[in-house]
């Protein structure tokens, strides 16, 4: 399943143009796709927009029609500024069936003589609240209608993005959603404009990926992915880790990174850290390894990893500097960036220029922010997927359903919850990415997998809490992964 911003969703049809369709023939597939959920309604009034969405229309009732049902087409607007296929398809329509509406008529309609109302007003065209007479038709509708409403691909007034209803939005009882979810949709609360969504895809080529639709990850990809662990396994080959993290003003961070680490199947942590968090440790975790963090890092220090991760409670003191950009210059293998490392590293973007080896940032959209120098973006989905395309790293931008991408492929994570907004959440994310990273997950594979288990282990906890607070969530890592990999029931 795969999931759309309204300039995704552009792309996408972009890039079907491109590849030899025909707007008029994706039209008649979205009918298609659409027929079979009206089938079982016998009169309906369709609504008409002036974009495809009416061309949706148009080409639905159609072949509504021919299966001997009774469709009357409802549009408004100037009728010269129509897109292509939505003329094409109007062109087709009985005159008599055509009813063109405005203040003078719209109180003659009697919306109850349909057993269904079709909702091709706006898809995810729509770029401000539907003005005139689109405004009055909805306020008609929801103010007089009893019977069903079906929205084609967005109900009418729904931002497509956000999930947000403008002023004046149509209450549909179900939405038959085309090609991707919309990211509004993400958000529970457009369940009230959408009612059951039902996702269809048009009958062409595949390229959901090439055209750069976002996958939704969920349980099935962590079952297919995570490994179980081997009959003869031993520590070393679970993984070294290099936890860069902490500093004597901040030391809870590091302590909930190295327990995630080690919770989420790593073989071996070390801590590499200040003096106070060194002694903290052993009382914390036994089975760390704390290091004393040396003022300048030599090649050497970094012999003997599997995976890295730097920030975690690092701090912004000079020192910290120091050790960013030592990691980034003397280290070699696989790196997770993290926290206060994230905003050292906005002020040295060159040091990731010049990586040659797999690195992973884990920024909130805050520090994403401050990676690109900019203030916001008309869409955060693009953003991060070109972050990821110019600095060649992967971009695991947090948030709900967190997004995960290296640029190429990208994914928005379907676990998680409102619950776990609470301090030390990111360390504990950070711990366990490194920790698959350092178990020989590939880096895409370890970060979406990362994210998805520290979803749903907050999801379990969250079945019997308030909010998740990290340390309870770590302590239910080893119990989600054995659920996931199937070496227990529920
Ligand atoms: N691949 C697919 O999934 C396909 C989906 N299709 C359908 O096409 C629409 C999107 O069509 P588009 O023409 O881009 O947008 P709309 O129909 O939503 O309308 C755009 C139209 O509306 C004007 N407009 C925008 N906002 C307002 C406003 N507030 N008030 C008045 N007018 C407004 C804008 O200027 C444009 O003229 C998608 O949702 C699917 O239903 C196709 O079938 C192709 C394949």
């Amino acid at each position: 399943m795969y999931i759309g911003t309204q300039d995704l969703l552009k792309q996408y049809d972009a890039y079907l143009l491109e590849h030899g369709y025909q707007i008029e023939e994706l039209v008649n597939l979205a009918s298609d796709a659409l027929l079979n959920h009206f089938t079982k309604y016998n009169r309906f009034a369709i609504l008409i927009g002036p974009g495809n969405n009416g061309a949706d229309g148009y080409s639905l009732g159609l072949k509504l029609e021919k299966l001997g049902k009774h469709v009357i087409y409802y549009y408004s607007g100037d009728i010269g500024k129509v897109s292509q296929a939505n003329r094409y398809y109007r062109d087709q329509c009985k005159e008599n069936h055509l009813i063109y509406v405005d203040e003078d008529n719209i109180n003659t309609i009697n919306w109850n003589d349909y057993d269904c109302i079709v909702d091709g007003l706006f898809g995810f065209g729509l770029n401000s609240a539907p003005r005139g007479m689109y405004k009055i038709i909805i306020e008609s509708i929801m103010n007089n209608y009893n019977g069903t409403i079906g929205a084609i691909d967005i109900p009418t007034g729904l931002d497509c993005n956000t999930g947000k209803a403008y002023d004046g939005a149509l209450k549909a009882d179900f939405t038959v959603t085309l090609t991707a979810l919309k990211q509004g949709f993400l958000d529970p609360r457009s369940l009230e404009y959408t009612g059951k969504v039902i996702l269809e895809t048009l009958a062409v080529k595949d390229c959901f990926k090439e055209a750069g639709l976002f996958e939704y990850v969920g349980e099935d990809y962590a079952k297919e992915h995570l490994r179980k662990r081997v009959y003869n396994g031993y520590k070393n080959i679970y993984g070294v880790d290099g936890l860069i993290v902490g500093s004597d003003q901040y030391t809870g961070a590091p302590l909930l990174a190295t327990k995630a680490a080690y919770y989420t199947g790593a073989g071996i942590v070390k801590t590499i850290t200040s003096e106070k968090v060194t002694s903290l440790l052993p009382l914390y975790i036994p089975e760390a390894i704390p290091v004393l963090r040396p003022q300048i890092f030599r090649y050497d220090d970094f012999d003997g990893y599997d995976a890295l991760l730097v920030g975690c409670g690092l701090g912004l003191e000079e020192r910290a500097f120091r050790a960013v950009i030592d990691i980034m210059t003397a280290s070699i293998c696989p790196l997770v960036i993290d926290a206060d490392a994230l905003t050292i590293l906005s002020r040295n973007m060159h040091l990731l220029e010049k990586q040659d080896r797999s690195v992973i940032l884990t920024p909130h959209i805050g520090e994403f922010k401050r990676l690109c120098h900019v203030e916001d973006y008309p869409d955060l989905m693009i953003a991060a997927q070109s972050f990821a395309s110019q600095y060649h790293c992967i971009l695991v931008l947090k948030g709900p359903h967190t997004i995960v991408t290296d640029g190429k492929s990208s994914y928005r994570i379907a676990s998680g919850n409102k619950a776990m907004a609470v301090g030390g959440m990111g360390d504990t994310l950070a711990g366990i990415i490194t920790s698959l990273l350092g178990q020989g997950y590939e880096p895409l594979e370890a970060a979406i997998l990362g994210v998805y288990i520290h979803g749903r282990a907050g999801d379990e906890v969250a079945k019997h809490a308030y909010t998740v607070i990290p340390e309870k969530l770590i302590e239910e890592i080893p119990h989600t992964m054995a659920l996931l990999i199937g070496e227990i029931e529920k």
